[in-house]
This record gives C-alpha cells, sequence and structure tokens, in this order.
C-alpha cells in the first residue's frame, strides 16, 4: 500500500510543513537517484551537505524533502519540507517504516568487531540453513538472499538500502540474516531502527582510527549494538578486555549473554584443539558440556570464529550436537586463508588472505606458520585513505615471516610509495628481511620465484577483492587468479624448458 509523508514519520519527532498525506513512491539520499515522488533525505556529510542538493532532487521528482534547517526553495512551493533532528536517524526510521519493519520478520543476527566478522556470519549462515532455515547474509563479501549472491558496495548498506535489502529477505521468506555490522555503519546510523535477534562480538583491534580517532570511540561504535533490542541476546568473545568490558556491561544490563574465549572462564570454551592442514578438530566445553566435533577451517583464530557462531547458533534455539554435527561441513570463506590450487605449483604452498589490519596480519601468518610448510613469505600492503596509523604496525608484524614483499594494496587516492614508506617505517633496520616492490603483480611473481616445495606465501590484504582501486579506477585484479597464473608461469615454464 502507497505510504504517505506522515506513514513514514509515525512516531518520530519531526516538524511537517505542506502536505502530510503526500504520498511517497521511494526513498533516495543520492540526488543523482532521484526518482519521480521519492522523498530526499538531506544528510550533512563528511564530505559534503545533502542540503545543497535538495533543488537537484526537486529538479528530478522529488515530492518531500526531509531536512535539518527549513530550506523554503522559491519555486518548489508543492514540495513538503519535513524538519528533523538528525537526518541520518530519520532515513533509518522512514525506510523501515517505508518497508513496513522488515528485521521483525526473521531471526537476525548482526555481528561486529575488528576481525571476523565475514567469517562469523558465513558460520551462522551455515549453521541455520543445515537447521532448516532459509537464510540470507549481508556483509563484506555481498549480500546472499537463499542461494542468490550479489556483490555490495558496503559491509553494511546504508540504512535504507538495508531496508529494502530486508524487505526483499522478508519477501523471499527467509528465517534467518546473518549480518555485519561495521562500527561505521553503527556511527553513521545505518542499523538505527534495525530489531536484532542476537548480536555478537568478535574482538577489538586496531584498525578505522581515521574515522573514530581514538580506540574509546571506535569501541563505543561497536558498543552501540549491544545497547538497545529486547529479548536482549549477546555473544561476546571476552579474549580482550574490550569484549570482557562490554560482557560486564550487557551483564549488568540483564541481557542473555553467552561468553566465549580461550579462557575456560568463558562459557564456550575449548578444550582440545588439533590443528590440521585441511581442518581442525576441537573439542568445546559448551557451558560446562563437552561436545567434539571437527571442522574444514584452520588457524587458531578461526577457533575464536566457530565459538562465536556456536554461541550464536545457541541463541537461536538450535541444540548443539547439531550446531556441531553441521560445522563439520562449513564452507570455507572466500578469500580467507584460502588455499591457491593448481596442477603446476612446484609444491608451494600459496595462500590469499583478508588479514588488512596488525592484528589480523599476525593472525594469518601465526596459523600459516604452525602448519609446517617450512618457510612463509608474506606479500602485503596497506589501503590508501584508511587509518594511516596501521601501516608501520602491519610492517612490524610481517617480520614474524623469513621474508616480506611489501606492495600495493588499494591505493585509492593516495601515493603508492608513500603508502609502502609509512610501512616500512615499523620494520626498523630489517633490510635483509624484506624488499619493496610496488606493483602487486610483479611482487606475487617474486615471491613465488623466491619459493620452494618447502615454501608457503600468504598473500595479504584483498582476500575476496576481484579488483584494485587506483585513483578513481577499478582495475580487474584477483591474488587468487595472479598467484595462479604466477604459479604457473613459472612451474609450467620450468617443466617445458626440462623436457
Ligand atoms: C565514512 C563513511 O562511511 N562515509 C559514508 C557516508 O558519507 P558522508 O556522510 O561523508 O556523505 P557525503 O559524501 O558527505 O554526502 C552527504 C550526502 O549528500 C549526498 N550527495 C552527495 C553528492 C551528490 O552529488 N548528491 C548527493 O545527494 C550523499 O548521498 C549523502 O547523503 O555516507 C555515504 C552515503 O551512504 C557513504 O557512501 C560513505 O561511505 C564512504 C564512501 C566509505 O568509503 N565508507 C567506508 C569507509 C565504509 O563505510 N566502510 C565500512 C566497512 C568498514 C569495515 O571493514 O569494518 C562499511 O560498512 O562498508
Ligand atoms: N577472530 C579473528 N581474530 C583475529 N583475526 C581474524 C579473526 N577472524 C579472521 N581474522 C583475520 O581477519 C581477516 C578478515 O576476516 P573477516 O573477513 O572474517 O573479518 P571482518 O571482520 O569481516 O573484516 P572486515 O572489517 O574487512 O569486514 C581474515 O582474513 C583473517 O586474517
Ligand atoms: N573493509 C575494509 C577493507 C579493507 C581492505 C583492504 N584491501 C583496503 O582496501 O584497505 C575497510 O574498508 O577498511
Ligand atoms: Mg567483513
Amino acid at each position: 500500500m502507497a505510504k504517505t509523508c506522515a506513514d513514514l514519520f509515525e512516531g518520530f519527532n519531526c516538524t511537517i510543513l505542506g502536505n502530510p498525506s503526500e504520498e511517497v513512491s521511494g526513498i533516495a539520499y543520492r540526488s543523482n537517484r532521484v526518482q519521480p515522488g521519492d522523498a530526499f533525505f538531506c544528510i550533512v556529510g563528511l564530505a559534503v551537505d545533502g542540503h545543497s542538493f535538495a533543488q537537484d532532487a526537486i529538479d528530478r521528482g522529488a515530492k518531500v524533502l526531509i531536512v535539518e534547517r527549513k530550506l523554503y526553495l522559491a519555486d518548489a512551493t508543492d514540495v513538503t519540507e519535513v524538519v528533523v533532528a538528525d537526518s541520518r536517524k530519520a532515513l533509518a526510521y522512514a525506510a523501515a517504516q517505508f518497508y513496513d519493519n522488515p528485521s521483525r520478520a526473521f531471526s537476525l543476527v548482526g555481528v561486529t568487531g575488528t576481525n571476523g566478522k565475514t567469517t562469523t556470519t558465513y558460520l551462522v549462515e551455515h549453521i541455520a540453513r543445515m537447521a532448516g532455515k532459509k537464510t540470507g547474509v549481508i556483509g563484506t563479501v555481498g549480500t546472499t538472499i537463499g542461494d542468490v549472491h550479489e556483490k555490495s558496495e558496503h559491509t553494511t548498506p546504508e540504512s535504507s538500502d538495508l531496508q529494502h535489502l530486508f524487505a526483499r529477505m522478508r519477501d523471499a521468506k527467509c528465517d534467518c540474516v546473518a549480518m555485519e555490522v561495521s562500527s561505521h555503519a553503527l556511527d553513521l546510523c545505518r542499523t538505527w531502527d534495525t530489531r536484532f535477534s542476537v548480536t555478537a562480538f568478535t574482538n577489538l583491534t586496531q584498525d578505522h582510527l581515521d574515522y573514530h580517532h581514538t580506540f574509546e570511540a571506535y569501541f563505543e561504535a561497536k558498543a552501540l549494538l549491544f545497547s538497545h533490542d529486547y529479548p536482549a541476546r549477546r555473544v561476546i568473545c571476552i579474549d580482550d578486555k574490550w569484549g570482557a568490558e562490554l560482557n560486564r556491561r550487557c551483564t549488568e544490563a540483564g541481557d542473555m549473554v553467552v561468553t566465549t574465549g580461550f579462557d575456560e572462564s568463558a562459557a564456550i570454551h575449548p578444550v582440545k584443539v588439533d590443528y590440521g592442514v585441511a581442518r581442525t578438530d576441537v573439542v568445546l566445553s559448551v557451558r560446562g558440556e563437552e561436545t567434539a566435533f571437527s571442522y574444514p577451517l584452520v588457524g587458531r583464530f578461526n577457533v575464536s570464529n566457530i565459538m562465536t557462531a556456536f554461541g550464536v547458533g545457541l541463541m537461536l534455539g538450535i541444540p548443539a550436537a547439531d550446531i556441531a554435527k553441521s560445522l563439520e561441513d562449513a564452507s570455507p570463506v572466500p578469500g580467507r586463508l584460502e588455499r591457491v590450487r593448481t596442477p603446476h605449483d612446484g609444491g608451494v604452498s600459496v595462500y590469499v588472505d583478508y588479514a588488512h589490519t596488525p592484528d589480523a596480519l599476525e593472525k594469518a601468518l601465526g596459523s600459516i606458520m604452525a602448519l609446517g610448510h617450512g618457510r612463509t613469505i608474506v606479500v602485503f600492503g596497506c589501503g590508501g585513505n584508511r587509518d594511516a596509523g596501521k601501516r608501520p604496525l602491519m610492517g612490524k608484524k610481517a617480520l614474524a615471516a623469513d621474508y616480506a614483499i611489501v606492495t600495493s594494496d588499494n591505493p585509492r587516492h593516495e601515493n603508492p610509495d608513500a603508502i609502502i614508506a609509512d610501512i616500512v617505517a615499523g620494520m626498523g633496520d630489517s633490510q635483509d628481511k624484506y624488499e619493496i616492490v610496488p606493483d602487486r603483480r610483479s611482487a606475487i611473481r617474486r615471491a613465488i620465484e623466491l619459493a620452494d616445495a618447502n615454501t608457503s606465501v600468504l598473500i595479504a590484504g584483498k582476500g575476496h577483492e576481484d579488483y584494485q582501486l587506483v585513483g578513481d579506477e577499478v582495475l580487474s585484479f584477483d591474488d587468487r587468479v595472479v598467484a595462479r597464473e604466477e604459479l604457473e608461469r613459472r612451474f609450467v615454464g620450468a617443466a617445458a624448458e626440462a623436457n
């Protein structure tokens, strides 16, 4: 049923100047995407003020403007203005009304934390699907509705895009949706007026300080995901002090909390772990009961993700035995410690991973080195126009490898050489342990040239990405494809020469 302006803002503190019965045919926050009959939300952004695009939106047919200050555009007397205190909250609220509060139609799981969100949402989706539910996933790798996958622009979409996605998931009869909730999204109200059934916290380590400035502000943004909803079901990894603090707050607020962690004080903790090259065997203590199973992911950090997903499964009402059974054949997550396979690899073990923070790089390297392939070479860079403080820290972490090749990630609008200089500033006087190869393909080629059958190569930072962002250009680039090509170039070439 068509919605009026008054319908969208029922229960929301605002002043409607004009016609409350004006019908709204769509929601827009980007002027160049306005369709006739839309309501256009003027958002004061970090880069520009959306109010300055109001006239453009009207010219494209917007009938309602949502503003933080009255505009009274002279030749737009038939346009209704809705004055609100915060257009971002208004956008989230009105979009939820427009699509009839779709997040209430299914169990929605929100996962936040610096690292492990994508992995955990994939695991939760798998557990829910094996329990017979129709599922959806929203996150960095894209959106999945049932079995249909789409790419996405953000890890957590803008609020109105998110509500639209929820509506599509509701219409597709999804019972359970697992989504990543980034700290940007929480701070920018993208999930405002979304109802979560369960929220989960993985960890907090350095990232995004370009945006949040301090760890405390970064943590408080994450903590917003744990400050509302009823009944409040939380799964919190208490391995770092931030998780412990969140647990304290949620417990004090009377929330239902399942804690996870390596320490035996956590409600879910490992009793025994055997790390294999392709699978991991664990015995977990789950609220005092031991559960043994094996799953096809590697690395110590994935034990954390498995435990968090296990906790979410319990909160969704799925029996522990069913969760354990389903994890036996969990699907690996694209671009997370993904082994690059080709018949001609010369015995070199190449892994592509999405580690783009100091902690993730340390964990990914540690996991690969623990697999005992011998020598480890890491190829990595850092993204441009993102937290520069993490660059030297990642440089330092990379020294745990036997050798590092420092290269470009997504330079965006920064000079790649300047990003690399920031990275190597953290590598002290260890020049014999690294070299700089700015072009990413050449860096991967160099690592493979240096490798032999006792070497593993970790290509970190871009994981599932099939592009490289250079200035405004989106170049085609996939670490997995390039690594395969470079393995073949070396080993098929070598075999041909030997014949
Ligand atoms: C820091 C951040 O997240 N910024 C987001 C924010 O931008 P902003 O508030 O600065 O918007 P702005 O560019 O100043 O524009 C203000 C308003 O004017 C509008 N506008 C602007 C220009 C125009 O011609 N017409 C027009 O209507 C804009 O649509 C906007 O409503 O709102 C915009 C609209 O939704 C987003 O596109 C933009 O994401 C930028 C591009 C971005 O790169 N975000 C990244 C950092 C991000 O969100 N990452 C997280 C993942 C992090 C993780 O890995 O954990 C994510 O969830 O993806
Ligand atoms: N629980 C964890 N603790 C530390 N590092 C992890 C953990 N899980 C994954 N990682 C590392 O972080 C990388 C990214 O993992 P994942 O994509 O699951 O995290 P994310 O939180 O979704 O990241 P993003 O912020 O980019 O969306 C992995 O490739 C791995 O190197
Ligand atoms: N979601 C992360 C992705 C970083 C991936 C890395 N390849 C880069 O471009 O910095 C971010 O927005 O910071
Ligand atoms: Mg992610």
